[in-house]
């Protein structure tokens, strides 16, 4: 049988070169067979790498990888805060009104925090057991009251007040029951109290004293629950936030309860009892009871740093996408940030699955609560427990090739408490007797850290830090600037585009 039309060659110029030669022997025959199908198949491989080239061109590179890490209300969720502000302002601001229900719902904990402390004094007033133990937070405050002093007389007025705000218990529980879905486990008992460490004794009150905190899982669209604030009837949110119809409308009972809260908080025997208890509250997440004014007002809109201060605890894992033009080309990077939550036993468990495939790990460790232990677990405290997380994080060898960037994070309240004459060398005892100032402890935790990646990282790495206050978004910005520029240099160099 012939291979091909001689006719069709003897025309044809092209067909005339590939027809096989005039006297091809059988053998020969198929050996050009063989070798045709072989050409064909490799020519058909080139294309279909073209083909996928030019689809992973079309998606642009690989997507940037960033996680955030560190034990619980160590800024994680307020970083990825600061990154929607940079990359994505206008859907941020979007959502101010879902934050307003959060911010409420942290002054009804302040003000029930309160409440309880004066519950607890007239329990112990009653028992005529004289000192009373600390309730939630508490920090070690060298220069407070002597708290074995007798409590300060709390009058009929004081009981008057605490009967009056007790309307805002309902409010915690409507907020709490729109922000979690039904029938979850979501509002668990954390133990928000600071108890000092060396006394176990008071951290044993501090946990017959509770409170609750809620959290929210990032799978549940709880934002979309507050979606009737931005479509109400009546206007926008802006105009017209509180449904005045609804009795059990939360913004209409924190308006009606204001200026009881505001004179509970300004209140100086209140106060001297929660100094006298080692209550710090404005050192505590989501505190809002100086700006009471403001927040009750009918027409209150949060501004970013309200919504960069407000608590709410993550369970489950939080991912944000935004995308960034590479210097002068028209290439386009995706990047992705990963929120994790950081209790102990509940969520650090989680964390190791994203470890695999990570460019960048945020790492937040909180210098402020040096003086402060974990909530779930009393015997640990909580700088310990950030350099032990560290530790494991520098020295685990599926993140050898991770870069890592460490925010040593709440440099503000650090300030404050040195300031106010909190001994950190009383806390932490391999300190001594260094001075009791900020440049002096910022400095003395930054080495700590710097040794122990030098000394337990599987391979050698430049040791990134901040010392930051992420609920400041100026200077956060700037520094997510940095990082985001180290990141991309480091993933060119991996990629060995650059040496
Ligand atoms: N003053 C001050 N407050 C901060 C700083 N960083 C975070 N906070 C506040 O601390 C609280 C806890 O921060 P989050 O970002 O919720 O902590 P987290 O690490 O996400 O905690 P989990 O979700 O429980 O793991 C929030 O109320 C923040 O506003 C800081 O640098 N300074
Ligand atoms: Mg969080």
């Amino acid at each position: 049988m012939p291979a091909r039309s001689t006719t069709a060659a003897a025309g044809d110029p092209l067909a005339k070169l590939l027809a096989p030669p005039p006297n091809e022997t059988e053998a020969q025959r198929v050996a050009r067979l063989e070798a045709e199908t072989e050409a064909k198949r490799v020519s058909d491989m080139i294309d279909e790498e073209l083909q996928r080239e030019e689809k992973a061109q079309r998606r642009g590179p690989k997507p940037v990888k960033i996680l955030l890490l560190g034990q619980s209300e160590s800024g994680k969720s307020t970083t990825l805060k600061n990154f929607q502000l940079l990359h994505s302002p206008k859907a941020f601001k979007a959502e101010r009104a879902s934050w307003r229900a959060v911010v409420h719902l942290n002054v009804v904990r302040s003000i029930r925090l309160i409440l309880e402390a004066i519950s607890e004094a007239q329990a112990q007033l009653y028992a005529g057991t004289g000192a009373s133990p600390p309730i939630s937070p508490v920090s070690a405050h060298d220069d407070s009251d002597d708290p074995a002093a007798a409590p300060p007389v709390l009058t009929a007025d004081h009981l008057k007040l605490k009967m009056r705000l007790s309307p805002l218990l309902q409010v915690e529980s409507a907020l709490v029951r729109k922000l979690t879905p039904a029938g979850s486990a979501e509002r668990e008992a954390t133990q928000l109290a600071h108890a000092h460490a060396a006394q176990p004794e008071l951290a044993a009150a501090v946990a017959a004293a509770r409170a609750r905190e809620v959290a929210v899982n990032s799978q549940f669209a709880w934002k979309g629950m507050f979606s009737r604030l931005v479509t109400n009837p009546r206007g926008s949110f802006e105009s017209d936030a509180i449904d005045w119809d609804d009795p059990e409308d939360p913004g209409r009972i924190l308006y009606a309860c204001r200026d009881d809260m505001i004179a509970l908080w300004h209140d100086e025997t209140i106060r001297q009892l929660l100094r006298g208890r080692r209550v710090r509250l404005q050192d505590s997440p989501g505190f809002f009871l100086d700006d009471l004014d403001r927040i009750t007002s009918p027409r209150y809109v949060p501004t970013d740093d309200d919504i960069l201060r407000a608590r709410l605890k993550t369970l489950g894992v939080s991912e944000y996408r935004f995308t960034i033009r590479e210097g002068r080309m028209p290439i386009s990077r995706d990047w992705r940030i990963f929120d994790v939550g950081g209790h102990r036993s509940l969520q650090r468990a989680a964390w190791a699955p994203y470890f695999d495939d990570m460019d960048a790990i945020i790492f937040l460790a909180p210098l402020s609560c040096f003086d402060q232990v974990l909530d779930e677990d009393a015997g640990v405290n909580r700088v310990e427990d950030s350099v032990l997380l560290w530790k494991s994080i520098v020295s685990n060898v599926l993140l050898s090739h991770t870069s890592l960037v460490l925010f040593l994070n709440k440099v503000d309240i650090l300030q404050a408490k040195l300031e106010a004459g909190i001994q950190f060398g009383r806390f932490i005892i391999s300190y001594g007797d260094r001075p009791n100032n900020y440049e002096s402890a910022a400095q003395y935790m930054r080495r700590k850290f710097a040794q122990i990646q030098k000394d337990y990282s599987p391979t050698q790495r430049p040791f990134y830090h901040h010392f930051t206050t992420v609920t400041d978004t100026k200077q956060t910005t700037k520094i997510l600037r940095d990082v985001q520029d180290t990141v991309i240099q480091r993933n060119l160099k991996n990629s060995k585009l650059i040496t």
